[in-house]
């Protein structure tokens, strides 16, 4: 499984997505949209509704992957702790797997009740332009582990963030190619990120598009009347 805010999700998820599956040889990979993701609070996150519809339009072609609301439905901070609980409930005869990127791995050990993770599921951390892919500060724990427990793999990389699309959409850059287009129209329709109706993602011209800033016709100066020449 993957987890993640996904606001929006883009071709980076999808990618890490797609190659933890091959190597892994996974069956299926759930997507699993953050409900309340506790640290980014106040980073003003798009409703939980709108993420988790963004990730089905992402992930509808693909056959072996599929989203789960367990975070979304919970009504709470989300913790991973929960999430894996939840999905083990649902599959208990699956071996479980968590996807992480190289920065969320980084920052796991301020996770709630981190140390159980290990516990619930493997994890795989992959690498992401921009971070170092390092387990140094869970050396030491992960001692008590098999190997499996966590292993880091590079895949190919794409310097996408969620972050980078939210900023593009607001100044009616393009997103086209970052995510996926069924989620650039889906930006566009809802109007997410402060994105405008003119600039519309299929290229049309929406109808509200502001006609009255359209410069009028400049009358042209009345040429000044030539003296005959003498
Ligand atoms: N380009 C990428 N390559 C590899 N992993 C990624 C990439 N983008 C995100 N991830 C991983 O996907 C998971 C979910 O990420 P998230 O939804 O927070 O996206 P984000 O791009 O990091 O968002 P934001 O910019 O808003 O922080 C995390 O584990 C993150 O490390
Ligand atoms: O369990 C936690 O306390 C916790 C704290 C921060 C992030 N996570 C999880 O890490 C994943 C990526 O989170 P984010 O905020 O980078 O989108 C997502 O599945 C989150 O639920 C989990």
């Amino acid at each position: 499984m993957m987890g993640g805010t996904f606001d929006p999700i883009h071709h980076g998820h999808l990618v890490a997505a797609s190659e933890v599956a091959h190597r892994f040889g996974l069956d299926e990979v759930i997507f699993v949209p953050t409900g309340q993701p506790w640290q980014k609070e106040g980073a003003n996150v798009s409703p939980a509704e709108d993420r988790y519809l963004m990730t089905v339009i992402a992930t509808a072609s693909n056959p072996r992957f599929s989203v789960s609301r367990v975070d979304v439905d919970r009504g709470k901070k989300t913790y991973t702790v929960d999430t894996l609980r939840d999905i083990r409930a649902q599959h208990p005869e699956a071996e479980l797997y968590f996807i992480t990127g190289a920065d969320a791995l980084s920052s796991i050990l301020s996770w709630q009740d981190w140390e159980e993770l290990f516990d619930l599921a493997n994890f795989v951390g992959v690498s992401r332009p921009g971070f170092e892919l390092r387990i140094d500060h869970l050396q030491n724990y992960l001692g008590n582990y098999p190997p499996e427990a966590l292993t880091l793999i590079e895949i190919p990389a794409l310097a996408i963030s969620s972050t980078e699309c939210r900023l593009r959409a607001s100044e009616n850059a393009p997103v086209w190619y970052l995510v996926p287009d069924g989620v650039v129209q889906y930006i566009s329709k809802r109007h997410l990120y402060g994105s405008r109706d003119g600039a519309r993602s299929d290229g049309s011209v929406a109808m509200s598009a502001p006609v009255a800033s359209v410069p009028a016709p400049v009358e042209p100066e009345p040429e000044p009347q030539r003296k005959a020449a003498k």
